[in-house]
């Protein structure tokens, strides 16, 4: 009989694949004899020594290579499709500024990444705002700055879109984003087109909604958009979302109103282990295949495979705590404050040593942990991976999209600095936030008095 449950006694080590295999993934990466790990053009290690770790690098040139893939991909398939980028995955100005010269709009969430876009020059018509819980500033905001689109996820939110628009004297350019109830087939806390997940309108309900939104003042009704999820693999779900939006787009019409646009939403997902990478190519064909004759504006809202692979996260380790005959425990600088995705969804990301000097020795089994108080505290748990030994730096893959955007500063960690890699160049984009940052805006009412000299015991 067991004494635990079974989920809480997995003591069995992955494999990782090799670093040479690891690395003939990533043409960004290249192991040098002499300059270690090089990121585009430069030696990782040269900027883990001059900023210290833990340090977030993103590539430029990574960017502008897979916005141009994705952007072809598109071409090829005879969509004119405009590609809306969701900064949520990686809202840096600077990644902004690089994707949006490539030609990205933008897609956001909030009312702070719409003023983000806009600080970093995309061009307010260029830009879409998805999400469930756009309060009234939000919407008066994107209507005073002149937004391209409003993707609107419910009755309720149209009502209020409708009241807010003609009380400004505007119009609410608006598509009504549909639950397809779809499996994306992806991890269950990011799946987003499955009848009971909050997002969209119930399909059932669209067709309605629609012609209900082209009756009423403030509202001009583009179409429709669709969003099943993120880190999906393979083109079928996106077909079967697709199909259905076809379908709807059809009855719609046959209804008598128009249908200008769709809007295919993002979720391609990228190869973090062996998985195969979302293929842009699969997925323009997907849209084609099902949407592409309707003469219909295309556009597509990508965040993950644009910048996911494009960066990196640097760490040293602190120290190795060994624990019996077990695996160590390898004490890194970093910790789920700064990279999430291990701890939230158990997500896998490769490991690589910034030279040959940060590897002791051929690979063994290890658990990377981070400082932080929590079990949970997690980078690269049940590994097998080159021996690292106290200060040994190394690269945790593919933090790029939803790395950095969802760190905090939990345990009184400061935010990591950041640094942009293009070709041979690289440059401090966010320094290391100052400890003293952290309780800069705090206050403790007068009333509280100060802290005791001593404790009452003494
Ligand atoms: C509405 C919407 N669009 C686009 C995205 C981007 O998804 P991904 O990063 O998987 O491409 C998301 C996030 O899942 C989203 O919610
Ligand atoms: N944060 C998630 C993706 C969420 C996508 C946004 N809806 C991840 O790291 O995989």
């Amino acid at each position: 009989m067991p004494d635990q449950p079974a989920t809480l006694r997995r003591d069995t080590i992955d494999a990782d694949p090799d670093m040479a295999t690891l690395l003939a993934a990533r043409p960004h990466l290249r192991m040098d004899a002499l300059d270690g790990l090089l990121f585009e053009g430069v030696p990782l290690q040269h900027i883990a020594r001059e900023t210290g770790t833990p340090v977030w690098v993103t590539g430029a040139g990574t960017l502008r290579a897979r916005y141009r893939r994705l952007a072809e991909a598109m071409r090829e398939a005879g969509l004119g499709a405009r590609i809306h980028y969701a900064i949520k995955a990686n809202d840096h100005l600077a990644v902004l500024r690089v994707l949006a010269a490539e030609g990205a709009g933008a897609d956001v969430v909030s009312g702070g990444e719409l003023m983000r876009a806009v600080e970093a020059g995309i061009a307010p018509e260029r830009i879409v705002f998805s999400g469930v819980g756009k309060t009234a500033e939000e919407m008066r905001l994107a209507l005073r700055l002149g937004i391209g689109q409003l993707n609107l996820e419910s009755a309720e939110e149209l009502s209020l879109l409708s009241g807010i628009a003609e009380a400004m004297g505007a119009e609410a350019r608006v598509a009504l984003r549909v639950n397809p109830d779809v499996d994306a087939l992806t991890h269950a806390k990011i799946s987003t087109g499955k009848a009971g997940d909050k997002f969209g309108i119930a399909y059932a309900d669209a067709a309605a909604l629609y012609a209900r939104a082209a009756a009423l003042p403030g509202i001009v009704p583009l179409g429709f958009a669709v969003h099943i999820g993120s880190q999906i693999a393979t083109p079928a779900p996106f077909r079967a979302a697709f199909e259905r939006i076809a379908a709807l787009v059809a009855r719609v019409r046959e209804s008598g109103h128009a249908v200008r646009m769709v809007d295919c939403g993002g979720g391609l997902g990228i190869s973090y282990r062996d998985e195969a990478e979302g293929s842009p190519r699969a997925f323009a064909g997907a849209i084609a295949a099902t949407l592409g004759g309707l003469g219909l504006d295309l556009a597509i809202e990508p965040g993950r495979w644009l910048v996911g692979p494009s960066g990196v996260l640097l760490t040293r380790v602190i120290r190795v705590k060994q624990d019996g005959g077990a695996p160590p425990f390898v004490v890194l600088d970093s910790a789920m404050n700064d990279l999430l995705r291990p701890s939230l969804y158990e997500a896998w990301h490769g490991v690589v040593p910034l030279s040959a000097a940060d590897a002791a020795g051929p690979a063994a089994p290890a658990h990377l942990v981070g400082p932080v108080c929590e079990t949970g505290d997690t980078l690269a748990r049940h590994r097998t991976l080159p021996l690292l030994t106290d200060g040994a730096a190394v690269a945790i893959l593919d933090t790029g999209a939803y790395g950095a955007v969802m760190s905090s500063t939990y345990n009184a960690r400061p935010l990591a600095a950041q640094v942009l890699v293009d070709g041979e160049r690289w440059a401090v984009i966010r320094p290391r936030q100052p400890v003293e940052a952290l309780w800069r805006d705090e206050s403790v009412p007068d009333w509280i008095g100060p802290a005791s000299p001593a404790s009452p015991a003494e």
